[in-house]
């Protein structure tokens, strides 16, 4: 698993999309082979579906063959209600792509038979050939998608009661009354979310540190869903500053050197890196803004890889490296 950390969350939302991006571009999808993007609803990915949104206005990104599949609807809000995800992901993405309407999957909190929905859900995922890179976010509490504590972390697309934090949590989206939060929700399972062949969780904020040091310096545990993340090969959490809070200084020190080597395998530790440094020694300055073209080359060395932190994965970022075999 890696865990990239960013100063603040207008960093976290400037790599995480130029990565979706990267990886999207690299794919070369067509019609025959679309991407298959899994994608949350939530504040977190906001800033990140606004940079994907410009990327498409300024001819970087099309989404005319992309697939999505969202992570989750509550059950009995209108699909029109301002705050069903269904209306969340209209009003933040899709009006501002071009993706065809025929390649949008969302889960029908309003169907008749929400089991019937549920497994629905699950085939169409299997029809396309599979997520190829689940975009996730998380609760205060872990939980990824709705698959709230104690959820099977071999759970699959299914109806989720909220829990009581959730719903606090959510009430903020409803005039802040817990009242007019539903109670319950679709959501795809945690095992829906690790089949895919790659998976970015964006953390934001301090109140999700706890969360997140659960999730990276404990064990896989169905108390906190997200941190089935360890198992899978490709995991990827991306996070600012201020959910660091929790973690050990030596576990934020190991991941920004890993970082850091990477970086410098590539060619751009004067850039990205100056910040990572600076900022572990307690500077308060401020990341330089970073030119798009190093940003693109160091998203496109991770989503070369397993992100895992092997040695030899990163190793084989080295240019002039000569592969075993090779007529050297
Ligand atoms: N079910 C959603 C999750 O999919 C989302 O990731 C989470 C975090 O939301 P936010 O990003 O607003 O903190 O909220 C809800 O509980």
């Amino acid at each position: 698993m890696r865990l990239v950390i960013r100063q603040d969350y207008d960093e976290v939302s400037d790599w995480v999309a130029h990565y979706v991006k990267e990886r999207i571009n690299q794919f070369q999808p067509s019609e025959e082979r679309p991407f298959v993007l899994g994608l949350p609803s939530g504040s977190s990915p906001v800033g990140c579906y606004e940079r994907l949104s410009n990327f498409c206005k300024s001819g970087q990104l099309s989404f005319k063959h992309v697939v999505t599949f969202s992570m989750d609807e509550y059950v009995g809000l209108p699909r029109e209600h301002s705050q069903s995800y269904y209306s969340f992901l209209w009003k933040h993405l899709y009006q501002h792509v071009d993706i065809l309407k025929e390649n949008i999957n969302i889960l029908d909190g309003n169907a008749p038979d929400l089991d019937e929905e549920c497994r629905r859900y699950e085939a169409a995922i299997v029809k396309v050939g599979g997520i190829e890179l689940f975009l996730g976010g998380i609760g205060p509490d872990g939980h990824i998608a709705f698959n709230e504590p104690g959820s099977s972390l071999t759970s699959r697309t299914r109806v989720k009661t909220l829990a009581y934090e959730t719903i606090i949590a959510n009430s903020r989206f409803f005039d802040g009354e817990v009242s007019k939060v539903p109670k319950l929700a679709l959501t795809v399972g945690v095992a829906t979310v690790m089949d895919a062949r790659e998976v970015c969780i964006i953390i934001v904020g301090a109140h999700k540190s706890v969360a997140l040091a659960k999730c990276v310096e404990e064990g896989v545990n169905h108390m906190c869903t997200v941190s089935a993340i360890q198992l899978h090969p490709k995991g990827l959490i991306v996070c600012d500053e201020d959910t660091t809070l929790e973690l050990h200084v030596k576990t934020v020190k190991y991941f920004k050197s890993i970082e850091h080597v990477h970086q410098s395998l590539i060619g751009t530790e004067n850039l990205s890196l100056q910040g990572q440094v600076l900022s572990a020694k307690g500077s308060t300055s401020r990341i330089t803004k970073r030119r798009e073209s190093d940003i693109n080359s160091l998203t496109s060395s991770y989503s070369n890889n397993s992100n895992d932190n092997d040695k030899g994965d990163d190793m084989d970022q080295r240019p002039n490296k000569k592969k075993k075999g090779s007529v050297q």
